[in-house]
């Protein structure tokens, strides 16, 4: 393998509900200091139905050139369809890097498009740099349970591939008016070659804010006894305008359903804030939350674990404490309210 033919940073721009997600935004982001340090360009791949129009953001954000897939095929996500565009594109354009949101379709397109070209590809990443002279990309993550982190290397082949974390990276600010180059593609997949179909999307109506998109995740665990007792959880998200995440034991307790989960085998949260209540801080739940901004933990033992982890420990009975936090944040609001009046 050639390393010379390689060149230029790409980020695959995700569009949810007809908009580029956040992390795509972010990534350009990170993405342009790559490209600067190696005086190579910044390119997104943007694959969906109606979606060109939304190049045009993605040069205020940084983006070079833009390569678009624009197909009733690519109306919702599909690994073979969008797999299938992603590698057509980089056969014929040779990229050094490319970038994924560390979402689940993320994650999902770049393990397919890794194993298919076949390449490495680091997970979860949440610091990325790049040799100016080799253009070796220095992928960063938490390993062993967050007690190391680890850059990953991919020193044999090309492109070289990492998904990155949401909100770890920083957007650019938007130049407006700023151009660049629209390269409008075809790929060669027949609806006939697609082995699932989409019939239907169910939306999680029960939930008002995403947890790994929130500011603000209020979690609860077993130490809440019941499902009636993991309420005050629901009470404190609903005062601050927050997520409700959860523990394992929680969700295996049937109190909540399964994408509120925080952990290894449930979601990674990085809000600005997270509150632990009634959670024990097993390793498990840690990785899911540990890169969050603020911890605060509340539980009723003082060697409980997860005030290792905290940056503000509370030591008491959940069921006296987040009533009056819930007491004081809503004064706090309403004399915001009356101070702005
Ligand atoms: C392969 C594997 C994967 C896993 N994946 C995950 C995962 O993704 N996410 C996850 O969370 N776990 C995961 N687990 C489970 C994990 O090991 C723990 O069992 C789980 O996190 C414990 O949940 P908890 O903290 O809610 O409950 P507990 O460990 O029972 O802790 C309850 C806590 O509440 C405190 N408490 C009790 N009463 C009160 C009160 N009135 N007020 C305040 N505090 C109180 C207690 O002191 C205790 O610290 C996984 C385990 C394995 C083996």
């Amino acid at each position: 393998m050639s390393f010379e033919e390689y060149s230029g940073i790409w980020v695959f721009i995700e569009v949810k509900d007809g908009e580029v997600v956040l992390v795509s935004l972010e990534l350009l982001g990170a993405g342009k200091e790559l490209a600067d340090k190696r005086g190579t360009e910044l390119a997104g791949v943007l694959i969906g139905e109606n979606v060109t129009h939304l190049a045009a953001s993605l040069f205020e954000y940084g983006a070079d050139t833009v390569y678009v897939y624009d197909d009733t095929i690519f109306k919702n996500y599909r690994t073979e369809s969008y797999m299938k565009a992603l590698l057509e594109c980089c056969q014929k354009y040779k990229p050094e890097v490319i970038l994924y949101g560390a979402t689940s379709t993320g994650k999902d397109l770049a393990s397919a498009v890794a194993t298919d070209l076949p390449t490495g590809l680091t997970a979860d990443s949440t610091i990325l740099d790049i040799e100016e002279d080799t253009g070796l990309l220095l992928a960063s993550r938490p390993a062993f349970g967050g007690n190391i982190m680890a850059t990953i290397l991919c020193k044999k082949y090309r492109p070289q591939m990492a998904t990155v974390r949401p909100k770890v990276m920083k957007a650019l600010t938007p130049e407006p008016g700023r151009k660049g180059q629209l390269i409008e593609e075809t790929a060669s997949i027949k609806e006939e070659d697609i082995r699932t179909k989409v019939l239907e999307i169910v939306q999680f109506t029960t939930q008002k804010v995403r947890i790994d998109e929130a500011d603000i995740v209020v979690a609860g665990g077993k130490g809440l006894g019941s499902e009636k007792g993991f309420q005050v959880v629901h009470d404190l998200a609903e005062t601050l305008g927050g997520a409700v995440g959860a523990s394992r034991d929680v969700v295996e307790a049937g109190w909540v359903e399964h994408h509120h989960q925080v952990g290894q085998t449930g979601l990674t949260v990085t809000p600005k804030i997270y509150f632990a209540i009634g959670i024990s801080g097993a390793i498990q739940h840690i990785v899911g939350m540990q890169n969050s901004g603020l911890i605060i933990a509340i539980n009723n033992d003082p060697e409980a674990p997860i005030f290792q982890s905290s940056h503000y420990g509370i030591v008491g009975d959940a069921f006296e404490i987040v009533p009056l936090l819930i007491q004081q944040f809503k004064q706090a609001f309403n004399q915001e309210v009356v101070d702005h009046v």
